[in-house]
């Protein structure tokens, strides 16, 4: 299975750069992660395209920093509209079926991501990609309560899911966690942990964990 890996930063890559696999860098957010990945698909064919780096840990999810999380859906949560406190998904602003984007900011992931965290030990849940790290505790929490199940927030799922619907191939999101999503903490932050739980993930993947096991004759 040839595997394209999207990080965000440097900082990242340089903790996978032996990997058996294409990394790119983007750069932070979900339109550049977009961008890098549709450049790389378009140069040449992938069989994944994955979104991997540090992410955060939201409430009742039940990880702390240096967990994994693995996706079975990537969810572009900021995608819509904010009617008072009310938040309305494309699906309810009648804009969820558009013949270039049949998405609707939902992007099932690969069909073997949950074998993959079963291997690993992993969660396997909803990703959600936001353009705005979450800052209050109200916030992750109505996150949380938004999408019962969400388990880690990041700033580029979506944006390599989108690339990846378009180049008809399948997306998955890899993030070790790396903070709580919340108030600004810096010093609950654990990088190493989390960038060590990310190449897990990734080592996982590549190994062939959660591929279908080969039809024996
Ligand atoms: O400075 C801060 O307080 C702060 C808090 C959370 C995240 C950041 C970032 O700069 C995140 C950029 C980068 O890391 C991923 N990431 C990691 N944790 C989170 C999070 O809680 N919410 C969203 N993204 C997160 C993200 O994918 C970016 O690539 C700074």
């Amino acid at each position: 299975m040839k595997v394209l890996i999207v990080v965000a930063t440097a900082g990242e890559a340089a903790r996978l750069a032996d990997l058996p696999a294409r990394v790119v860098v983007s750069g932070v957010g979900p339109v550049a992660a977009a961008l890098a990945a549709q450049r790389a698909l378009l140069r040449e064919p992938f069989d994944l395209a994955v979104s991997a780096g540090i992410g955060g840990a939201y409430p009742g999810s039940g990880l702390g920093p240096g967990d994994l999380a693995v996706s079975d859906v990537i969810v572009q949560a900021d995608l819509g509209a904010q009617d008072g406190e009310q938040f309305l998904d494309l699906t309810a602003l009648g804009l969820s079926v558009q013949p270039d984007a049949p998405h609707a900011g939902v992007f099932p992931a690969w069909p073997g991501a949950a074998a993959l965290a079963a291997r690993l030990g992993a969660a396997c849940g909803q990703a959600l990609t936001l353009g705005t790290v979450t800052g209050t505790a109200e916030r992750a929490l109505a996150l949380a309560q938004r999408y019962p199940g969400a388990l880690t927030e990041g700033m580029e799922g979506a944006g390599v899911a989108h690339a990846a619907l378009l180049a008809g191939i399948p997306a998955l999101e890899v993030r070790g966690v790396s903070n709580p999503v919340g108030p600004r903490d810096r010093s609950a932050w654990r990088l190493p942990q989390a960038l060590a739980a990310t190449r897990r993930g990734l080592e996982g993947l590549l190994a062939g964990a959660g591929s279908p096991a080969p039809h024996l004759p």
